[in-house]
């Protein structure tokens, strides 16, 4: 059985499994180093339900029962899980979570993320390029601005600046100094999003590099 350290709540089992796989495949990538990053999984919407990894640990070598059923705030439920703290960010992926309806959030400390939301403080902009459409969006004659916002150790205050910032047509934001986060209706799309985002964002900073 996955998630076999998941106690007390059904709908868990099998989804610690997964969000570790799916924290070692952005580990292998670099982007989780250093016990960077977290991950979530929405469980349940009534009441809102998500299983996210424990905090300061290896992403890379996280095991299935590594992981905290929280709550629509991010706060562990009591009893439904035995791994110790919820990931520092957890309230911040319960807003992603209210404010977007997204079934799982990504959360990665890529460099180029840190290095492009240095550069462009007021929001990154894209546009003309065929990855694009793996964000939904046209490849051809749109603007896309993936929105960057101020970090805060305050997940309420950083929520707040995520809702001020957030664009319904862009999947993800950017942290200034921290890193990237996005997010999908389920694991995959984050997944898929999380390496569109990255994949521009490294083509940005290579084409700024080389002027
Ligand atoms: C060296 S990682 C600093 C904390 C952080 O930004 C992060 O993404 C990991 O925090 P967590 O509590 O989820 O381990
Ligand atoms: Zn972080």
């Amino acid at each position: 059985m996955t998630g076999a350290m998941v106690t007390g709540a059904p709908e868990t089992t099998g989804y610690g499994g997964t969000l570790a796989a799916e924290a070692a495949r952005f580990a292998a990538l670099g982007w989780m180093r250093g016990t960077s990053g977290n991950l979530s999984v929405v469980t349940g919407r009534d009441p809102v339900r998500l299983l996210v990894t424990a905090s300061g640990l290896d992403k890379g070598e996280l095991r299935p029962g590594d992981m905290v059923l929280v709550d629509e705030e991010g706060t562990a439920v009591p009893g439904a899980t035995a791994a110790g703290k919820p990931s520092a960010e957890a309230a911040l992926h319960a807003r992603v979570v209210r404010l977007t309806g997204a079934g799982a959030v990504v959360h990665v400390h890529t460099v180029a993320s840190v290095a492009m939301g240095r550069r462009r403080p007021g929001g990154i902009a894209f546009r003309d390029l065929e990855m694009l459409k793996g964000l939904g969006r046209s490849a051809h004659d749109e603007e896309v601005v993936l929105p960057v916002i101020r970090n805060s150790q305050d997940m309420s205050v950083l929520g707040d600046r995520l809702e001020a910032a957030l664009d319904p047509g862009v999947p993800a934001v950017v942290v200034a100094g921290h890193g990237l986060y996005a997010w999908g209706a389920d694991l995959r799309e984050a997944r898929r999003h999380t390496e569109v985002v990255e994949w521009l964002l490294e083509l940005q900073l290579a084409e700024e590099r080389g002027r």
